[in-house]
């Protein structure tokens, strides 16, 4: 369990669901815990829980070591520059999961020298499942290992070099989507040749996890597991191809770079 205190600052999607995975995993007690935003009745379950919930993001960032921004990309920089009186490169560490807003932005806006992380999880951080991808400046050994440890109790983390950050969003944060997206397709498959869709929305969604597992576990070539799934004249080689043949692979291939583009371009 660590004892700092963490302020998430932007208590949406992504600033809920970290606060939800830190206290899942008890790496945060709830009064480690304060979560900002400034209409509060959706975090009413964590107020419940004993969490701190506020809208004074000043009073936020004094109470705490651990400063989670979670706000949209759109507003980060006015908000933070209300309160950047409060930060403190002694005593705080920033982290960041903005899409697009760069370290050395961050670093302008709390000012020279804070430690900063920039980290790209995914909503699966409310049930310790993330994979979250991170980078820093200005951060000690200590704090390092204190940031990979937060996020490896919140799933897996990796540490990247900052230039491949937009990738991580798409391949890691945008990809929950994506994969949510094929469970969905198999879902409406499975429903046209029989099952019910509470039926089919479970085995889907298991058979998705079984087949990440293999990779994740067994650290295995997903075409080497695929060998062993197509039988000779079978029906998954006629349906892998029939996929193919409408595009399968290509249209995911093609919504990736698209979506990089995206990021890239504003
Ligand atoms: N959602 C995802 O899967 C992922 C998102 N991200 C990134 O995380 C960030 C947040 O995304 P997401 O959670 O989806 O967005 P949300 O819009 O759900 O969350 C942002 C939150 O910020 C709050 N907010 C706005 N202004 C203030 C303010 N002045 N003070 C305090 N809180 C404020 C809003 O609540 P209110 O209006 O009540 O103030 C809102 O709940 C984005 O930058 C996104 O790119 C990164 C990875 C994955
Ligand atoms: O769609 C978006 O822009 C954000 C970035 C990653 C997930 N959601």
């Amino acid at each position: 369990m660590s004892n700092k205190k963490i302020a998430i600052i932007g208590g949406g999607n992504l600033g809920k669901a970290i606060a939800q995975g830190l206290l899942k995993s008890g790496f945060s007690t709830p009064a480690d815990l304060t979560v900002t935003k400034r209409h509060l009745a959706s975090l009413s379950d964590l107020q419940s829980l004993g969490v701190q919930t506020i809208s004074d993001n000043e009073a936020a960032i004094r109470g705490a070591e651990v400063i989670v921004v979670a706000l949209k990309p759109y507003n980060v920089k006015e908000v933070l520059t209300q309160v950047k009186a409060a930060f403190d490169p002694s005593r705080h560490i920033l982290i960041s999961v903005i899409t697009g807003v760069t370290i050395d932005d961050l670093e302008q806006i709390a000012g020279a020298g804070m430690p900063v992380v920039r980290a790209m999880p995914n909503t699966a951080i409310a049930i310790q499942e993330s994979m979250t991808c991170i980078c820093h400046k200005n951060v000690s050994q200590q704090q390092e290992a204190y940031v990979t440890e937060m996020f490896n109790q919140l799933g897996v983390a990796v540490s990247i070099d900052e230039k491949l950050m937009e990738a991580a969003t798409v391949l890691g944060a945008c990809g929950i989507a994506y994969a949510l997206r094929f469970i969905r397709a198999s879902i409406q498959g499975g429903i046209e040749i029989g099952f019910d869709a509470r039926t089919a929305n479970l085995i889907a969604a298991q058979t998705v996890k079984g087949a990440a597992q293999l990779l994740i576990k067994e650290n295995r070539h997903p075409e080497e597991e695929i060998d062993k799934v197509t039988t000779p004249k079978g029906c998954t080689i006629a349906g892998l191809n029939e996929m193919e043949h409408q595009g399968f692979s290509s249209s995911l291939i093609k919504g990736i770079t698209v979506s990089y583009n995206k990021i890239a371009k504003d």
